[in-house]
């Protein structure tokens, strides 16, 4: 298990380019199982989590080719070509969808395109039991017959989909994804209601309508699908991270330097930007995406809460707080998505941050200084919250277990050490 040491004191300066979305790409790729034509997929990020999903869906039959940078014209960054032209199972066995919850994503292709599919239960996670409910209600309301055995989804439509109105009693863009996958097949029109309204859904939405489906009113909180026969082949680009990007802008304003975040589409944060304004984080738009700084010697404590899109999201709530162990004054951060995403909190204490939680709220009283130690990543954006509190901190730190963070940040320590970090990974066999 890799660790990551960082020697902090250094102020982040240059350009980074903002890689593919990662939580684009996996359900566009899952997409891929909708036709039996090729879908290719630009700027897709290298990641632990493509790797992943990649062997789930060669498990499923389908044959995927990397070729590296700028393959087809027009297409940047890493070109992944799918092509899932027969369907060799429809069981996506538990040893590969437990590593991700995100491979509950092929339910709804695998069962609009055959008919079928048998799906392992993916379990809760270190940030919450995350159940798939909403997921197989949605189904169920397409026609679906659902039984759980042994761990496993078991869908059935023997005589296809049919369209229908699924209402969610709670915004989910899992189960907004997938139903929007299930349905661009099914017979007749689906209406979703209280839908998620996030970018990487309006990414899914377009690669779809590119492939021939029907689909309106993705980016709203009420999307229409009228049912073709079949998709075809496309070439997609994927949409950049809107998460990577406000993490990067908030390290930038930790460690009181200066980044251009290339390719980064500020409308897509907001919320971030709205509200991390008032904390001095100096957000302009330049030519290439945008530029994070901060204003004063030390930003300021605000306070956040974390919303489905346009709110604030969930996915930069450590990052936050990160940033706010270091503020000038008090912050208190709710969370309002995940019940168990605060794993972070004991590992920033130990470098001197001064944080209490209370329930789903965090009051963090900022400190002029942290110091670095040996921390342990719990989750993904945990991980680089811990890496930005190293950034600042005086002294070592070393983060383990970067599996974690290897999920969802690429290259992460050479964006960092290119832009004056002093950071590197330690390899262990
Ligand atoms: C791969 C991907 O895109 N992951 C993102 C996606 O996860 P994911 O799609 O899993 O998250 P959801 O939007 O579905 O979850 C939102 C909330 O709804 C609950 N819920 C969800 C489904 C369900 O069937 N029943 C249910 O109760 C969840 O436990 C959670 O409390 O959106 C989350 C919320 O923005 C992000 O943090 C994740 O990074
Ligand atoms: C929670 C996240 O991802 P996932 O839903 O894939 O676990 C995330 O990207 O922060």
């Amino acid at each position: 298990m890799d660790k990551i040491r960082i020697r902090g004191g250094n102020p982040l300066k240059g350009k980074i380019h903002i890689s593919g979305a990662k939580n684009a790409a996996l359900p566009l790729m899952t997409a891929a199982l909708l036709t039996d034509e090729v879908l290719t997929l630009c700027n897709l990020p290298h990641l632990a989590d493509i790797t992943t999903l990649a062997n789930l869906l060669s498990q499923h039959g389908a044959e995927l080719h990397m070729n590296g940078a700028a393959g087809s014209e027009g297409c940047a960054g890493r070109v992944l070509e799918i092509h899932a032209k027969n369907i060799a199972t429809t069981r996506a066995p538990y040893d590969l969808v437990r590593k991700m919850r995100a491979s509950i994503l092929v339910l709804g292709p695998l069962l609009a395109r055959e008919g079928h599919a048998e799906v392992s239960l993916p379990g809760g996670c270190a940030i919450g039991s995350r159940p798939v409910d909403l997921h197989l209600q949605g189904m169920q309301q397409l026609g679906a017959e659902i039984e759980l055995k042994e761990g496993y989804v078991h869908a059935r439509a023997p005589k296809g989909l049919i369209g229908g109105e699924v209402a969610f009693p709670k915004v989910s863009v899992g189960a907004t994804e997938n139903i929007m996958m299930a349905a661009v097949l099914a017979k007749g029109t689906t209406r979703m209601i209280n839908a998620a309204r996030e970018p990487e859904v309006v990414d899914l939405a377009d690669c779809l309508i590119g492939m021939g489906a029907q689909i309106q009113g993705a980016g709203t909180d009420c999307i229409t699908i009228e049912g073709v026969d079949r998709l075809h082949s496309y070439t997609h680009t994927v949409v950049p991270d809107r998460i990577e990007t406000g993490t990067y802008a908030m390290a930038a304003a930790m460690t009181g330097g200066r980044l251009e975040l290339i390719g980064a589409r500020p409308k897509h944060l907001r919320s971030m930007i709205d509200q991390l304004a008032h904390a001095g984080v100096v957000i302009e738009d330049s030519e290439n995406g945008m530029v994070a700084s901060r204003a004063g010697s030390r930003v300021i404590g605000v306070d956040i809460m974390t919303e489905p899109y346009p709110g604030y999201p969930t996915d930069l709530q450590a990052q936050t707080m990160a940033l706010m162990s270091t503020a000038e004054g008090a912050s208190m951060i709710t969370e309002t998505i995940f019940e168990n995403r605060f794993m972070h909190v004991p590992e920033l204490c130990r470098m001197g941050a001064n944080i209490t939680v209370h329930g789903s709220s965090a009051l963090v009283r900022g400190q002029a200084r942290l110091t670095g130690a040996e921390v342990m990543a719990t989750d993904l954006r945990a991980s680089f919250s811990l890496i930005m509190a190293g950034l600042v901190a005086d002294g070592e730190t070393v983060l383990n277990r970067v599996y974690h963070l290897d999920r969802g940040y690429e290259r992460v320590e050479d964006k960092l050490a290119a832009c004056g970090a002093d950071i590197e990974r330690l390899k262990v066999e």
